[in-house]
């Protein structure tokens, strides 16, 4: 929160990161299921006697804020989305506490996902798998809401239909045309919900997660295209607005999307001494980089989004 003090603006916050909690959920028919979370909370207030005064009579201790993560934790009875977890979380410090004019956290789940033996899924079996599911909620004591959520580390690649041609060429140029090589990124996405409140929350259970699933097959599904055919990407820039423009299409429900497609590069390899050729690139032998990379982002939003 900003203030003015002393003539100085200052602005502050306060809270406890990388609270690390996993909750198991036991059904009666002896099927097991895990979360396993890593919280991060900061309390916005608009007392700042604790730095100015010596008075910590306003403050909630950072430790009181990692006891909460467990206590709610134990309290979630029933299976719970992360989004929804972060929302019962921001509720409680907005609501206990007189002094929290609003609460942000943000919760990363790591990706345990339930092991299959033979095509059966186990009941308690878990492997870890790529990709994370991130959220990112604000409340404010007037119920006032955001809702973010996202994917971090969504690796994708394909081994053609993709190229790029018809950029600027000027004295420092030295990439070809091509319509022939690999595509890869690591995606980030981000997308927000239209709901500003908690009163306007769907009450229906793990809608955030399905919501989640569902936006990421959307995303993936554009990048690669059809089974057989596939489709052909002009380039990042154009495959991340398809992506962007089909998760909007499809889900009146969010009301922004942000996409982080860093573009990393496969080159060619060609290799020759002064006498012979050791390797010909035939879109077949490639030295795969992470660094330097192309990094290429955009956000999509409906005309109508306050967000
Ligand atoms: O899809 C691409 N977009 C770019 O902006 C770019 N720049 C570049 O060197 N290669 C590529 N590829």
């Amino acid at each position: 929160m900003s203030n003015k003090i002393e003539g100085f603006n200052f602005d502050q916050r306060h809270g406890k990161q990388r609270v690390r909690v996993a909750r198991v959920w036991r059904s009666e028919n002896g099927r097991h299921s895990i979360v396993e979370w890593n919280v991060g909370i900061s309390l916005l207030t608009d007392s700042v006697v604790a730095y100015t005064r010596d008075d910590n009579s306003d403050l909630v201790a950072t430790d009181t804020m990692k006891n909460t993560v467990y206590a709610k934790a134990k309290e979630c009875v029933e299976e719970l989305s992360v989004e929804d977890f972060a929302i019962r979380l921001a509720k409680h410090f907005t609501s206990l506490y007189q002094q929290v004019t609003a609460a942000l956290v943000k919760i990363v789940e790591k990706p345990w996902e339930r092991v299959s033996i033979d095509g059966q899924p186990h009941e308690h079996g878990f492997k870890l798998g790529s990709e994370k599911h991130t959220t990112e909620v604000i409340l404010k004591k007037s119920g006032a809401l955001k809702v973010t959520s996202g994917i971090e580390g969504l690796a994708l690649l394909k081994t053609t239909k993709s190229g790029f041609e018809g950029f600027i060429r000027d004295k420092y140029t030295v990439l070809p045309d091509t319509r022939e090589r690999i595509l890869a990124t690591d995606l980030t996405a981000s997308w927000t919900y239209p709901y500003e409140s908690i009163y306007s929350i769907p009450q229906k259970p793990l809608y955030f997660t399905e919501r989640y699933l569902s936006v990421k097959k959307v995303l993936a599904d554009t990048f690669y295209g059809p089974p057989k055919e596939g489709v052909y990407s002009p380039s990042v820039q154009s495959t991340l607005y398809h992506m962007a423009t089909n998760v909007l299409k499809g889900f009146p429900d969010i009301a922004t999307v942000q996409l982080k497609m860093p573009n990393i590069h496969f080159l060619p390899v060609n290799l020759s001494n002064k006498d012979n050729t050791i390797v010909k690139f035939e879109d077949d032998v490639y030295l795969p980089t992470d660094e330097p990379h192309g990094s290429i982002e955009a956000t999509l939003s409906r005309f109508w989004s306050k967000m």
